[in-house]
C-alpha cells in the first residue's frame, strides 16, 4: 500500500468545496440490487449512487434493510441480483481474495467501536497499516498524525478502558482513516453516545469529509444525525428506495409517508390542550400549521397578515431550525381575521407562502 502524508489544508475548503465535491464521480453506485433471506426481500431492487464527498444518510425502521445495504456495500453480503460498484469496479462476484484491496478502500466505524481492548490507542489506529505489512515506525508516525487529526494526540498511550465513549469513538474514526479510504462507512456510530458528545463527534466527522474530501455514507434511527451532517439521505421501506433526496428537501417537505413518519420526532406539536379545543365551527381563531423554508421562513408573516387583512395574528408554537444551511421553520399560528376579510383569501395567502399549510380548526380564543 502506498501511504502518502496526510495533506490537510488548515483553513479547509469550506462548505462550497464541499458541495462542489458533492458533484464529484461516483464512489459506490448500486443498480437494482436485491437480496433475500428466505420469503423475506431484505433489499429490493435498490438503485443509488454516491458521489465523492458526499454525506449520504440512510434511514428507515428497523427491518428495514439499512444493515443489509451496508454488507453489500463492503463485500459481507452478496446481492442476489443486481451490482455493487465502488469507484467504478463492480464487486458482486469478486473472491474473497478480489475483494480484499477492495475492502482498504472502505473505512467503517460501529456503534460499540469495536476497539482491541489490549492495544493502546495508536495501536488500534494503526492496526490496518499492520496489517497491509507496512513497518512499525512508519505506521506508528501515521497513527500520531491521525490521533492528531481526531484530536486525540495525547491519549495513543491509553487503552481503551481509559478512553471515554467520544475518545473510544475518536479512535475508531482515526483507524477508519488508516488506510486512507474512498468511502467511510458508519453503522450508528453515535448511538451509544450522549448528546454532547454525539455533538462533538459530528463535528469531527463534518470537519474530515470537508478537509479531506472524505464520501461518508451512515446508517442512523438518530434524524437530527443526519440534520446536522448528511447533504443528502435515502429513506429505506421493506428494502425498497421510498424516498431520497437532499436532505434539506426532504426534510422540509417529506414526500413519502414513511418519511414524513420517521421524521416525526422532529416536528413540534400542537400543545395537547389547544389541540383538544380546536373546532371545525367557524369563528374566534382560525388555527393554521406551516412550514416555510428559505426566505419565507424569515420573513415577517404575521405583521403582513395585519396589513394585507387586518388580522389579528399570533404565533402559538413552534420554531426554526437550519437544515443544510437553510431556516425551516415549523409553525402554529392563530389568526383572527377581521370581520371584513376572508379567511379563505388568508388561507390561500399562507398557501402560496408555505411549503406546506393546513387550517387545523377554530377555537374560540387560542390562549
Ligand atoms: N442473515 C440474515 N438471515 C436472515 N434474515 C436476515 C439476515 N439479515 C437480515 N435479515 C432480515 O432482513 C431484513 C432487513 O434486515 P436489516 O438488518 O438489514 O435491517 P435494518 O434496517 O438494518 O434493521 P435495524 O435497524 O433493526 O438494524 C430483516 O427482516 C431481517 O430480519
Amino acid at each position: 500500500m502506498n501511504v502518502q502524508p496526510l495533506h490537510i489544508d488548515a483553513a479547509g475548503p469550506g462548505p462550497d468545496a464541499a458541495a462542489a465535491a458533492a458533484a464529484g464521480p461516483p464512489v459506490v453506485e448500486l443498480a437494482g440490487v436485491s437480496k433475500r433471506f428466505g420469503q423475506r426481500a431484505a433489499l429490493d431492487e435498490v438503485t443509488l449512487t454516491v458521489r465523492r464527498g458526499e454525506v449520504l444518510g440512510i434511514i428507515g425502521r428497523s427491518g428495514a434493510g439499512k444493515s443489509t445495504l451496508i454488507r453489500c456495500l463492503n463485500g459481507l453480503e452478496r446481492p442476489d441480483a443486481g451490482e455493487v460498484r465502488i469507484e467504478g469496479r463492480a464487486i458482486s462476484r469478486l473472491s474473497e481474495r478480489e475483494l480484499q484491496p477492495m475492502r482498504r478502500r472502505i473505512g467503517m466505524i460501529f456503534q460499540h467501536f469495536n476497539l482491541l481492548a489490549n492495544s493502546t490507542a495508536a495501536e488500534n489506529v494503526a492496526l490496518p497499516l499492520k496489517i497491509a505489512g507496512i513497518a512499525k515506525a512508519e505506521r506508528m508516525r501515521r497513527a500520531g498524525e491521525l490521533l492528531d487529526l481526531v484530536g486525540l494526540s495525547d491519549r495513543g498511550g491509553a487503552y481503551p478502558a481509559q478512553l471515554s465513549g467520544g475518545q473510544k469513538q475518536r479512535v475508531g474514526i482515526a483507524r477508519a482513516l488508516a488506510a486512507e479510504p474512498a468511502l467511510l462507512l458508519s453503522d450508528e456510530a453515535t448511538s451509544a453516545l450522549d448528546p454532547e458528545t454525539t455533538g462533538q463527534i459530528l463535528e469531527l466527522l463534518r470537519d474530515i469529509n470537508r478537509r479531506l474530501g472524505l464520501t461518508v455514507a451512515l446508517v442512523t434511527h438518530e434524524m437530527e444525525v443526519v440534520r446536522e451532517i448528511a447533504s443528502r439521505v435515502v429513506v429505506l421501506e421493506n428494502g425498497h428506495v421510498a424516498e431520497e433526496g437532499e436532505v434539506c428537501r426532504v426534510f422540509a417537505d417529506p414526500q413519502a409517508p414513511i418519511t414524513a413518519t420517521l421524521l416525526r420526532s422532529l416536528r413540534p406539536e400542537l400543545p395537547a390542550d389547544l389541540a383538544a379545543r380546536l373546532t371545525s365551527t367557524l369563528g374566534g381563531e382560525a388555527v393554521f400549521r406551516l412550514d416555510l423554508v428559505g426566505e419565507a421562513a424569515r420573513a415577517p408573516l404575521l405583521a403582513e397578515l395585519a396589513g394585507r387583512f387586518g388580522a389579528e395574528a399570533r404565533l402559538l408554537h413552534g420554531g426554526i431550525e437550519t437544515i443544510q444551511g437553510r431556516p425551516v421553520a415549523r409553525l402554529f399560528v392563530a389568526v383572527r381575521p377581521s370581520p371584513a376579510a376572508d379567511l379563505a383569501a388568508i388561507a390561500a395567502f399562507l398557501a402560496s407562502r408555505a411549503t406546506r399549510s393546513d387550517l387545523l380548526g377554530h377555537v374560540s380564543s387560542a390562549s
